[in-house]
């Protein structure tokens, strides 16, 4: 018996790398769409209801009108907006976030897939928060790095218009300090403040990198490490450096991109006993996107957890 999937947004960034990923296996069976119907009301609902897993690929506002049209109560929806991440009737998609985590996805039929900053940003700093190194109330201030991927069709059509000439400088956004993940993060990483934070996207396509400087006087690098060591040490897609082992390409700049292809965070530790900063770094469309709902499939229905996915 092969498991029923309908993807919602097949044309789409995210859907596109997920019908690809799908399209692989013999577990799974996709339904399709006529392309000039994908916007259908009455031909989703009816696919959606006949599905097994439903993945919802669409823009907030879409996966809620999606969500109208759904009545099975045996179909499971796997959302890759940020429309239900702190939504109670929801569980969030992170199965690293704690030891219950697994089995609350595995029992839900409502799962919501994490933001690509946020799955970086929640991996780095919960475990130091549960460690008690870093406090709840701690003022976080933290940037990131982004593909310009990261924002779906729209963005990539107006970089890729720009041709032999995109924007030289990242490019900073979210400057109201307000962007749409820090609910996320404040809510799985346990903090009681809202960090500043500033993403920026640079002129390449896919990969991300989170950095958070924290300034915790008497914590080594090392004692860092052992924290996320001792939490991370069964998680097959978490790969934590040792502290000052920057993953730097021969010339010496932080390489980006360098967990492109898989479902990996990598997590590197700077610094000294004064002052440190931390990345995490993922690829925004895999670990940050497609990777992780299909994680998250895998584990819903009991299949191994990295079936088509690169560690
Ligand atoms: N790209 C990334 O790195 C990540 C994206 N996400 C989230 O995943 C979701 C999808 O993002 P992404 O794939 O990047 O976005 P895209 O813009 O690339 O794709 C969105 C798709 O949704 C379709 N769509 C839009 N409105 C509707 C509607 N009302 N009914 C049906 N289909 C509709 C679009 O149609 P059309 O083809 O006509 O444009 C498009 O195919 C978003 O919520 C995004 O925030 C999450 C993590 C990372
Ligand atoms: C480059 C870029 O714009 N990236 C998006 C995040 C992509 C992502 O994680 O999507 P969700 O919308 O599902 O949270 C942003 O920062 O808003």
């Amino acid at each position: 018996m092969t498991v029923k999937i309908f993807i919602d947004g097949n044309e789409g960034t995210t859907g596109l790398q997920l019908s690809t990923l799908l399209n692989q296996r013999n577990d799974i069976s996709l339904i399709s769409i006529d392309p000039a119907l994908r916007k259908e009301p009455v031909e989703r609902q009816y696919r959606m209801n006949s599905a097994d897993v439903v993945f919802l690929c669409l823009p907030d506002d879409a996966s809620k009108d999606a969500m109208n049209l759904i009545s099975s109560p045996d179909t499971c929806v796997i959302d890759t907006s940020s429309a239900f991440r702190v939504h109670t009737d929801w569980v969030y998609g992170l199965p690293e976030l704690e030891n219950e985590q697994r089995s609350r996805i595995q029992n839900s039929k409502r799962i919501s897939n994490p933001g690509c900053h946020a799955t970086a940003f929640i991996l780095s700093i919960r475990p130091l928060v549960d460690a008690g190194l870093l406090p709840k109330n701690y003022p976080i201030s933290a940037f990131s790095f982004t593909g310009y991927s990261g924002g779906g069709k729209t963005m990539i059509d107006s970089y890729e218009a720009l041709g032999a000439n995109p924007p030289p400088t990242p490019q900073p956004y979210a400057l109201n300090l307000e962007h749409k993940h820090l609910p996320e993060i404040v809510f799985y990483a346990g903090l009681t403040k809202t960090p500043v934070f500033i993403p920026s996207i640079g002129s390449f396509y896919q990969g991300l990198s989170v950095w958070i400087p924290v300034i915790v006087e008497g914590v080594s690098p090392q004692s860092i490490y052992e924290a996320y060591q001792d939490r991370y040490k069964t998680e097959r897609f978490i790969r934590v450096h040792e502290p000052n082992s920057h993953d730097l390409r021969p010339d010496y700049f932080f390489d980006v991109e360098g967990s492109n292809y898989t479902n990996r965070v990598d997590i590197f530790i700077m610094g000294n006993s004064v002052r440190q900063c931390i990345v995490a770094r993922i690829d925004n469309l895999g670990k940050g996107a497609a990777g992780s709902a299909i994680q998250n499939l895998n584990i819903y229905i009991g299949a191994p957890e990295n079936y088509g996915l690169k560690d």
